[in-house]
């Protein structure tokens, strides 16, 4: 099975669960989300879903494990609808270890099931749009929630994965082209486009060969910004943008997913407010001032959106700030470096191959 990325530890998650719940219990904003539940039924056009939005497990064939998160377990499926069976991914909690007792167990697989209930209610919710949701968001088709022990989430199936593992393999292979280009002795790089007269034309036959080009990454770079635009209009913060929470299908259209962590704001707020300063955050992606005061707002998504640039045209080679601060001792203390760093106006630098207007 496909380790995943684990960004956090068991019980700081644990402690991020509770302070979530107890403030979104606070600010008794839950029931904004239910209200996805009945119009998300018109949307989706899947024979597998009855009016409760829910999957019969007989149309449900699991085949492989293809990622692991810290939430949760995903596996690649076959849902069997009326006329054709198509695949899928499934989230389901993570397998009990024989590590635990059954008390234990139960917690943890209990905690783990509300997140996926959360994560559900936010896909109800932006699947609740006029348009039903949007191109580059991943696409929920149903779930089981009645039987807890088949308890899941079933979405499209992206055949590529997560962006940074696919980038990471094409980095490896040497799979990229530059399309920015030093011409003779000149400082200034040029697009080869402006220079090879069918350079255009032969896109297809780069990606036939499996080459990634930087008008590929610019192209990634529109479409996670497009998802962003649709996720402000829904009046979600996201607070995991990163690109192992993005997906890729194989016609190279981007799928933001990763809700676990995201919170509608109500019609009244700007900003969401996570209470504990301890609370587990995906810390390198975060806005300083996040990271201060636990106050996200839309204007913090867009800080991520940098990062997440920086990690695309890096081909998520190495961790944000892995070089800034390799000479840290971290010992735990990465928060307290990371915005240390950053208040005394340090940032990532310039990866090479970044165009100059990026
Ligand atoms: N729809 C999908 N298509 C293909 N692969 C997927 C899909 N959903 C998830 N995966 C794979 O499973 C991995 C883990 O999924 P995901 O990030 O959704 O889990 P998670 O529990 O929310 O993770 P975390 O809590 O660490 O953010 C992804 O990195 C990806 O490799």
């Amino acid at each position: 099975m496909n380790k995943g990325h684990s960004k956090y530890s068991t019980d700081e998650s644990e402690e991020e669960n509770d302070n979530i719940r107890l403030n979104e219990n606070s600010l008794n904003c839950y029931d904004e989300y239910q209200e996805g539940y009945t119009s998300i039924l018109d949307k989706l056009d899947n024979e597998a879903l009855d009016e409760n939005f829910e999957i019969e497990p007989d149309t449900l064939t699991i085949i492989k494990a293809i990622g692991r998160g810290h939430f949760s377990d995903v596996h690649m499926g076959i849902l069997s609808l009326l006329t054709k069976r198509i695949p899928v991914a499934v989230k389901t909690t993570h397998m009990r270890t024989y590590s635990m007792n059954a008390v234990e167990s139960e917690d943890i697989l209990g905690r783990q099931r509300e997140m996926l209930r959360d994560e559900l209610r936010m896909f109800a919710h932006l699947q609740s749009s006029s348009a039903g949701g949007h191109e580059n968001i991943l696409k929920l088709l149903g779930a089981i929630t009645t039987i807890e022990t088949d308890f899941c989430l079933v979405t499209e199936y992206c055949e590529c994965g997560s962006l940074d593992c696919f980038l990471q393999a094409k980095w490896k292979n040497g799979d990229f082209e530059d399309e920015l280009v030093f011409e003779g002795n000149e400082n200034e790089k040029v697009w080869k486009i402006q220079r090879v007269s069918d350079w255009g034309k032969n896109y297809q036959s780069r990606r036939d060969k499996g080459l990634i080009t930087t008008s590929d990454l610019l192209w990634f770079a529109l479409q996670i910004a497009r998802a962003m635009q649709f996720l402000a209009s829904m009046n979600v913060i996201h607070r995991d943008i990163a690109l192992r929470s993005i997906l890729l299908k194989s016609d190279f259209t981007v799928k933001v997913a990763g809700f676990g962590l995201s919170r509608k704001l109500k019609e009244c707020d700007d900003a969401y407010y996570t209470e504990s300063k301890d609370a587990p955050l995906p810390i390198r992606q975060t806005a300083p001032e996040s990271l201060k005061s636990g106050q996200f707002a839309i204007t913090s998504e867009y800080w991520s959106f940098g990062v997440v640039i920086w990690e695309l045209f890096t081909f998520a080679e190495k961790q944000p700030y892995s070089v800034e601060l390799d000479d840290y001792e971290m010992n735990g203390k990465l928060y307290e470096i990371l915005v240390e760093h950053l208040l005394s106006g340090q940032r990532l630098s310039i990866p090479n191959n970044v165009p100059q207007q990026m």
